[in-house]
């Protein structure tokens, strides 16, 4: 049963329509990966799952319940977290303070064990605590910005190009925490990355979005090395290394 379903969904900013009659699934406790050329529609993708915009048709169905046009609150209290790629933790505050904020109406002794689990996951940020998170490196904050996430025990997170801008290095470094989610915690993962060819091989499933459409859903190991789909849209020589 697949966590996730988009059924034929047509959305966007207002009048102006992004998405065109868009459906894909995003099985459970597999990560999906979204790519596509600029301006395809991923990220909306992303935002419109969360309640971010308008909806005109479709359904979003989440454990078989149609979240459609719910706001962002009542998403996130279903178990979906979203991690935007800017502004996805609260610059002046610091690590401690961004954590401890996340825990906000949980109690007291829930709270502390959860935050202690983050910073299990993430041994770096336990010597960062202090520290303004404006001040982190970007493979550090975008940790705190999935730690942030984690308190909550998402069972779907959607990802908006994580390793953006981020050295090749601390970029695997993330796509492999993506992985252990999957692994370990058992969340479903939709995943929208630029670098289409490690998130291919990082993801299970994958959908190309090609002008706010769905031009393929199937394997991620299909598409990377689908001979026209891979060279056209996402720049990879098909059989290349
Ligand atoms: N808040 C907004 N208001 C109006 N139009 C927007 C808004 N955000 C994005 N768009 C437009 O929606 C279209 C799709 O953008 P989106 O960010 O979803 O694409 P993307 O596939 O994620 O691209 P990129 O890889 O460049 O981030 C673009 O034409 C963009 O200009």
């Amino acid at each position: 049963m697949p966590s996730l379903q988009i059924r034929g969904l047509n959305a966007g900013y207002g009048k102006l329509q992004i998405l065109f009659d868009v459906s894909f699934s995003a099985p459970s406790e597999k990560i999906t990966v979204i790519v596509g050329p600029n301006g395809s529609g991923k990220s909306t993708t992303l935002k419109t799952i969360f309640g971010l915009t308008t909806i005109y048709s479709g359904e979003i169905l989440f454990d078989g319940k149609n979240i459609a046009g719910l706001p962002p609150h009542r998403i996130a209290k279903m178990g979906i977290a979203y991690v935007p790629q800017t502004d996805n933790v609260f610059a002046k505050l610091t690590v401690k303070e961004n954590l401890v904020m996340a825990t906000y109406g949980m109690d007291e002794s829930s709270a502390q064990d959860r935050v202690e689990e983050v910073l299990e996951m993430f041994p770096i940020l336990k010597e960062r605590l202090d520290q303004r998170a404006g001040t982190l490196s970007g493979g550090e904050r975008q940790m705190l910005a999935i730690g942030i996430a984690l308190i909550r025990r998402p069972k779907l997170m959607l990802f908006d190009e994580p390793t953006a801008a981020l050295a090749p290095k601390i970029a695997i470094e993330i796509l492999d925490i993506i992985a252990r989610l999957r692994d370990e915690y058992k969340i479903t993962i939709l995943l929208v990355e630029q670098n289409a060819k490690k998130a291919l091989e990082y993801g299970d499933r994958a959908v190309l979005l090609v002008g706010g459409r769905v031009a393929f859903e199937g394997e991620a190991e299909e598409l990377l090395h689908h001979p026209d789909l891979a060279r056209m849209y996402l720049g990879l020589v098909a059989g290349a290394e």
